[in-house]
C-alpha cells in the first residue's frame, strides 16, 4: 500500500497516525499542510518523507501566486518553501538530500521561465518517487543472500511501501525473500511509542500474507534466548560515512542483543540514505518529539502527572554491531570507512 498518491495538482498523504483503524487520506494541496504532514508523522519512514517534500517543493512551484511572480522573487520564494521543508524532521537524511537535489536542479535551469520551471520540479518530484521503487527493488535483490531457507526474522519500526513511496527496504528484502519462499516468520517490535511496528508492519505484512507476529520491544532478549530469531533487519534515517547507522529509538538495544546471540544484523537502506558528510554517528542529530508523545497513549495517561518523560526519536548504532549494510548499490560487509567508501 503506497503511502504517497499525487493527482497531478496536490499529494494525497495516507494519515499513518490513523491506522490500522481508519484508511484516511488527507488533501495536501499547499506546501505548508505537506510540511505539517510530515512534522506530525502522517507520512513517514526516511524515504517516504524525502518523496513528500520533493512533491512539497512541486506544490509550492505550482502554486498560482508563485507563479504570478517574476524570476526573481521567485527563486527566493522557492529557497523559503525549501527551507520550511527542512525544518520538519531533522534527522532522516533522505529530507535533505530531495531538497538538495531539488536545489541542484533549480539552479542549473535558471534561464527556463517561471512556469517552466514549475514544470520541471513537478517531473522531478515524481522521476524520485518513481526512482525509489526501482531502488527498494534492488536493495531486495541484494539482500536476499543474507535470508537463510526458513528464516525467522524480527524488525523493528516500518521500513516498508509505508515508509517509502512502495515496496520498502528491510521489509523489501524480507519480501523478496517471501517471494522464494524463504520466510517462516516476521517478528514485528511494537516499536514504542508511535507503534509503527505493531500498527503499520504488522497491517502490512498481514495484508501480504506474510507471518508476521507482534512482539513489544522488551520481548526481544527473551526470543533470542529462545533461539527463536535466525536474524535481524532493519532500515535506516542516515548512516554516517563509517556505517554507524541511526534508526528508530531500540534499534542499538536489538543490535546488542543480537551481538551477545551470535546473531547477524543487517540494516537496509538506499543510497540517499548514506551521509558521507558525517563521517560517524556521533554527527547525527537525533529528533527529540513531545513527551507527551510517550505519556499518553490513545489519549490515555501512562505516567503520573508531574513525572517527566524523555522521547528521543532514534537512536545510533554503532557500525561494529552491523553484520552488514544492504543499499541499492551493493552491500558492505562487516561496514567501516573503507567498505562504505567503496559503495560509494
Ligand atoms: C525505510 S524506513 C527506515 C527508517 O526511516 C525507519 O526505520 C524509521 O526509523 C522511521 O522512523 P519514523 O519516526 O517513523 O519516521
Amino acid at each position: 500500500m503506497q503511502p504517497l498518491q499525487w493527482n497531478g495538482k496536490s499529494l494525497l498523504v495516507l494519515d499513518q497516525t490513523l491506522l490500522p483503524e481508519q484508511e484516511v487520506w488527507d488533501d495536501c494541496d499547499t506546501y505548508e499542510l505537506v510540511a505539517e504532514a510530515i512534522e506530525k508523522m502522517k507520512v513517514r519512514g526516511a524515504p517516504a518523507i524525502g518523496a513528500t517534500a520533493a512533491y512539497g517543493i512541486a506544490i509550492g512551484a505550482n502554486a498560482p501566486d508563485a507563479l504570478a511572480l517574476d524570476k526573481g522573487p521567485y527563486l527566493a520564494y522557492l529557497e523559503a518553501v525549501n527551507e520550511r521543508l527542512a525544518k520538519t524532521r531533522p534527522t532522516a537524511v533522505n529530507l535533505f538530500w530531495a531538497i538538495k537535489r531539488m536545489r541542484g536542479l533549480i539552479a542549473a535551469n535558471t534561464d527556463l521561465s517561471v512556469a517552466e520551471l514549475g514544470e520541471l520540479i513537478t517531473r522531478e518530484a515524481n522521476l524520485i518517487a518513481e526512482e525509489d521503487v526501482r531502488l527498494n527493488k534492488r536493495i531486495g535483490q541484494n539482500g536476499l543472500q543474507f535470508i537463510p531457507e526458513n528464516a525467522r526474522i524480527l524488525t523493528h519500526c516500518n521500513t516498508g511501501s509505508l515508509a517509502t513511496f512502495d515496496y520498502g527496504t528491510a521489509l523489501g528484502v524480507i519480501r523478496a525473500a517471501h517471494e522464494q519462499g524463504r520466510v517462516q516468520h516476521v517478528y514485528a517490535d511494537e516499536t514504542r511509542p508511535y507503534l509503527q511496528g505493531a500498527r503499520l508492519t504488522a497491517f502490512e505484512l498481514h495484508r501480504d500474507n506474510i507471518p508476521v507476529t507482534v512482539v513489544t520491544d522488551s520481548m526481544a532478549g527473551y526470543l533470542m534466548q529462545q533461539k527463536m530469531v535466525d536474524l535481524v533487519i532493519v532500515g535506516a534515517d542516515r548512516i554516517a560515512a563509517n556505517g554507524d547507522a541511526a534508526n528508530k529509538i531500540g534499534t542499538y538495544s536489538l543490535a546488542v542483543l543480537a551481538k551477545h546471540h551470535g546473531i547477524p544484523f543487517y540494516v537496509a537502506a538506499p543510497m540517499s540514505t548514506l551521509d558521507y558528510e558525517m563521517e560517524t554517528g556521533d554527527e547525527i542529530e537525533i529528533e527529540q518529539r513531545s513527551a507527551d508523545e510517550v505519556i499518553f497513549i490513545g489519549g490515555k495517561r501512562m505516567v503520573p502527572e508531574g513525572v517527566p518523560a524523555l522521547h528521543p526519536a532514534f537512536d545510533v548504532t554503532p557500525h561494529e554491531l552491523i553484520t552488514a549494510i544492504i543499499t541499492d548499490q551493493g552491500n558492505a560487509w562487516q561496514p567501516n570507512t573503507e567498505a562504505m567508501l567503496k559503495l560509494k
